[in-house]
């Protein structure tokens, strides 16, 4: 899959509320596949659908260890769609963040610890977790996005 060109912060799809997905079809999910190339690309740990130009509520979620966050989990590409945001811990951590829409800069950024979130996978099937550290970190990064936030909104 073809990597795709990444918004820039200041173009108009980052500043968006993005639209639900209502058609879990091969679309979604080439979409999906292709979000997944333009990131590994990027060498980021997330990705969000209006990063690609794309108005969708749909974003990838990757965590992997790297030197900020030695112990963060390596897991595969996780799917999410039309996430909502259940619950979240009163307790915030700062930490390091960087936005494959903001090149070469890093921010420190206040995230709650702990979140209870429910999304859809690419069949349409609800999933509800409770994520914390680093995972809960990127889900609230790509979640922001989602509406129209970046963590130039969100920086100390
Ligand atoms: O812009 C994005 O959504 C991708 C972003 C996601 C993200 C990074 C760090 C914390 C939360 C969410 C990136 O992957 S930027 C890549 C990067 O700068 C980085 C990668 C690993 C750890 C820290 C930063
Ligand atoms: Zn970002």
């Amino acid at each position: 899959n073809q990597p795709l060109p990444i918004a820039l912060v200041g173009e108009a799809i980052l500043k968006q509320q993005a639209d639900e997905v209502r058609d879990f079809d091969e679309k979604l999910s080439h979409l999906a596949s292709q979000m997944v190339a333009s990131m590994v690309e990027a060498k980021g740990v997330g990705i969000a659908a209006p990063q690609v130009h794309s108005p969708l509520a749909l974003f990838i979620m990757a965590s992997r260890p790297n030197e900020r966050y030695p112990d963060a989990p390596l897991m595969d590409p996780v799917v999410v769609v039309n996430p909502q945001l259940l619950s979240a811990s009163a307790e915030l951590v700062s930490g390091e963040e960087g936005c494959l829409s903001v090149p070469g800069q890093r921010f420190s950024i206040w995230r709650h610890q702990t979140i209870v979130v429910r999304y859809q996978d690419l069949a349409g099937q609800w999933q509800q977790t409770e994520l914390t550290g680093f995972i809960a970190r990127i889900f609230q990064h790509e979640f922001d996005h989602l509406q129209g936030i970046t963590l130039l909104e969100r920086s100390q």
